[in-house]
């Protein structure tokens, strides 16, 4: 933190359940030489890794599907949606957190796993970075049904869809995840089935 346009920052706490939100005031020296207050609400709940498992031979990706009650609240009328498997690190670093994640949610051990971006996923309000990886996967490295951890009453859907298959439900705003976006995309442009 070494900006020195910005001072006076103050952190009041306003919610600490599970993550931590806090109120952000500070002043900021706009671009014009103008010193101003600026008020900023801020949520931390730690950084994140997704991944995209794709089988070049099958033409295949493996998402999941499931509950995500904020979009129930903003227009998603069933509340489920579909995502490239995804976990919060904790006390993991990247690369592990996501192997970890991948057999939790999707059922698949996977030991190499390749990472293709690093993005802040809401920088106006959320902390989070969220790393984002690709992995090939195949039939015999699954090692249980997915589905997610019992102690965090996850109850994910495995799916397994062709990968033109999920640029269709994309295009048609069925998946509207913007991680899951993002790596799909990075798989296209990037012709990730061809090479
Ligand atoms: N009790 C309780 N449990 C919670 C709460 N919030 C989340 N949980 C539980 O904690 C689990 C965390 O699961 P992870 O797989 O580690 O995280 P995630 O929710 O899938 O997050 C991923 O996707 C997010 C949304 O795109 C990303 O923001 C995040 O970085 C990560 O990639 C959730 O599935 C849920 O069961 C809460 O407020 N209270
Ligand atoms: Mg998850």
């Amino acid at each position: 933190m070494s900006n020195t346009r910005i001072k006076n920052l103050k952190k009041e706490l306003l919610s600490h359940h599970r993550y931590t939100l806090n109120k952000l005031t500070f002043d900021y020296q706009l671009n014009n030489g103008e010193w101003v207050t600026q008020i900023r609400e801020c949520y931390d709940r730690g950084n994140g890794a997704v991944i995209l498992l794709y089988n070049k031979e099958k033409q295949t990706v493996v998402l999941t599907r499931q509950l995500r009650i904020p979009t129930y609240m903003n227009g998603n009328s069933e509340g489920l949606l579909i995502e490239a498997c995804a976990g919060l690190l904790d006390d993991d670093n990247p690369e592990d957190c996501i192997k970890k994640e991948t057999e939790e949610e999707t059922g698949y051990r996977i030991n190499h796993v390749k990472k293709v971006l690093e993005a802040y996923s809401s920088p106006g309000t959320l902390t989070e970075i969220l790393h984002y990886f690709i992995a090939e996967y195949s039939s015999d490295m699954r090692v249980n049904k997915g589905g997610g951890a019992k102690n965090e009453t996850e109850d994910i859907e495995v799916l397994e869809m062709p990968f033109k298959e999920a640029i269709e439900l994309m295009k048609r705003g069925e998946i509207k995840d913007l991680k899951t976006v993002c790596l799909l995309q990075y798989a296209q442009i990037n012709n990730i089935f061809k090479n």
